[in-house]
């Protein structure tokens, strides 16, 4: 708590700053709490913070409003399916929020909790039975599996029309083609473009710097910027210059999974940063004996940059905001191919 204080005091003056130049869908977006510190109270620090949790939670209205509209003369509501192999905490942590965020938009949503142990062919079996569901409009294995398991075996067998997380290679390749729609965009990438377009961040004509190539998350960020007519590098762990490539950048998607690894002398003057990372480091202070950061030191970069995401609170709420646009997408086009 007493960090987020922190972060709010120290953010207080860009965002005053931020809102007075900010288009009204940004407004909506800067806390209103925030915005009533006195800028006097407020540390030096320049960069407007980007509230992907209040972000998030307009999407989710927007999608429950298009529910309600469309699921009677559906028929039915949109469906999400969700798996869970073992039991790792943060994994049951976040299907439960995607459950409770089905049930908050009015979806309906189906689960399957297996064994840490179950066998590989048992859960191509469970995702075979959802790939025949008419009811289901949408499914995901949550990640990571454990070890025994061929991930991306399973992640291939996810009907491409139902693969609402876009893990699957063909929607990955198709991003990757100009003139290619790719069916599903996976969700955090998608989640940062988001932040930015809600944020009025041009991406057209800029430099854009990722750090990070994971599969699911750098790779696609990087095409998404590209496709945006951004010019685009990918940083990683065999990038040389590292630093000077992201200091060149008019926008940072931080996606290399280290905490704080980008440093605020990374960051160009103006620059817009988007963190995907959350790492939990040791802090005794803390009620739950740690605390979240992301791979961005926020409060250096904060004091560079024009905007920022916060950790948490920033991409993490917009992966489940966009898993649901995907699944509601994809309910709309079962619905009208019926
Ligand atoms: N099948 C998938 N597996 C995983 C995905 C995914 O997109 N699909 N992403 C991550 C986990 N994840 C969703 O599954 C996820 C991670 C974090 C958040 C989030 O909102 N985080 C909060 C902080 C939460 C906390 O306090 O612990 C935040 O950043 O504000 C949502 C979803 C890996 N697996």
């Amino acid at each position: 708590m007493a960090f987020l204080q922190q972060q709010q005091q120290r953010l207080a003056a860009g965002q005053q700053r931020q809102r007075a130049a900010a288009p009204a869908v940004l407004r909506s977006s800067i806390s209103r709490r925030t915005l009533l510190r006195p800028l006097a109270a407020a540390a030096p620090t320049k960069a407007g913070l980007i509230d992907g949790k209040k972000i998030a939670e307009d999407i989710r209205k927007e999608i429950a409003a298009e529910v309600q509209q469309l699921q009677k003369a559906a028929g039915r509501a949109p469906g999400l399916a969700v798996v869970l192999v073992g039991a790792r905490k943060d994994s049951e942590t976040y299907v439960r929020s995607k459950k409770k965020a089905c049930a908050e938009v009015g979806f309906e949503s189906f689960g399957t909790d297996l064994a840490e142990d179950v066998s590989q062919e048992e859960l191509l079996r469970v995702v075979a039975q959802y790939n025949a569901d008419p009811k289901v409009d949408g499914i995901l294995v949550q990640l990571p599996l454990p070890k025994h398991i061929n991930e991306q075996a399973v992640l291939d067998a996810i009907s491409l029309e139902k693969d609402v997380d876009g893990f699957h290679p063909q929607n990955i390749g198709s991003l990757a083609m100009r003139g290619r729609n790719p069916t599903f965009v996976s969700c955090t990438p998608k989640g940062c473009m988001e932040l930015l377009k809600r944020s009025g961040v041009q991406v057209a004509g800029k430099t854009a710097a990722v750090v990070g190539r994971s599969n699911i998350v750098g790779l696609p960020a990087a095409l998404l910027l590209q496709n945006a007519d951004a010019t685009v590098t990918m940083v990683h762990s065999r990038t040389p210059n590292a630093e000077e490539v992201v200091r060149a950048a008019d926008i940072v998607i931080a996606a290399c999974g280290k905490a704080e690894m980008v440093k605020g002398d990374w960051i160009k003057p103006g620059a817009v940063v988007i963190d995907v990372g959350i790492n939990a480091v040791d802090d005794a202070s803390a009620k739950r004996g740690y605390r979240l950061v992301g791979d961005v030191a926020f409060a250096e970069a904060a004091a560079v940059a024009s905007m920022i995401t916060p950790v948490p609170g920033g991409v993490g709420p917009m992966t489940i905001a966009m898993l649901l646009q995907n699944t509601l997408e994809g309910y709309k086009r079962r619905v009208a191919s019926r």
